[in-house]
């Protein structure tokens, strides 16, 4: 598999619209974009810095892996996204090297990426989301 960089860092945030001040007058990181993600229960809200982009997610259902997260462990980095050059060649391998995949095939996510996630329990505690673009 081949990681090509971070492609975003996902941070959970109860009202997006609030934190958007933050990154948008205070620090004056341009905002790109809102996009709802039904399957994955969350509003997301993206900010570009260089090669990399900040993602603001906020939880559109109680259930969801989000509101959880900020349920048990407050306001905070929720995921980091590498993105690779090929999902499904990815996932194959690290199933291979006995990682524990959320998903064992890809999702589709924020702007039509195909996504997919591996457990905390196989990261040392940090949710790692893959991601591969279309070029
Ligand atoms: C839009 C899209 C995109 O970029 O395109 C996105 O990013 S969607 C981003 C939102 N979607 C996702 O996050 C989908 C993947 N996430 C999930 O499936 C879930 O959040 C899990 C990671 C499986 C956790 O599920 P849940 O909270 O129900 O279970 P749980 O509370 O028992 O957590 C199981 C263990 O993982 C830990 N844990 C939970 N969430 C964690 C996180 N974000 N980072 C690190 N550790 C985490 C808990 O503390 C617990 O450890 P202990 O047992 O030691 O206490
Ligand atoms: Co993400």
């Amino acid at each position: 598999m081949k990681v090509l960089k971070i492609d975003h860092i996902g941070v959970a945030v109860k009202n997006i619209e609030e934190v958007r001040r933050l990154y948008e007058d205070v620090l004056g990181i341009p905002f790109e974009g809102m996009e709802t993600v039904a399957e994955q229960k969350v509003t997301t809200a993206f900010f570009p810095v260089g090669d990399s982009e900040i993602e603001l997610l906020q939880s559109t259902d109680p259930d969801g892996p989000v509101a959880k997260f900020i349920e048990k462990r407050g306001e905070g980095i929720q995921h980091i996204a590498f993105q690779v050059e090929n999902l499904e060649e990815a996932l194959e391998e690290l199933k291979q090297k006995g990682v524990k995949l959320i998903d064992e095939k890809p999702r589709i996510g924020a702007g039509g990426a195909k996504i997919a996630f591996l457990h905390p329990k196989s990261t040392y505690g940090v949710l790692i989301e893959l991601c591969e673009r279309s070029k």
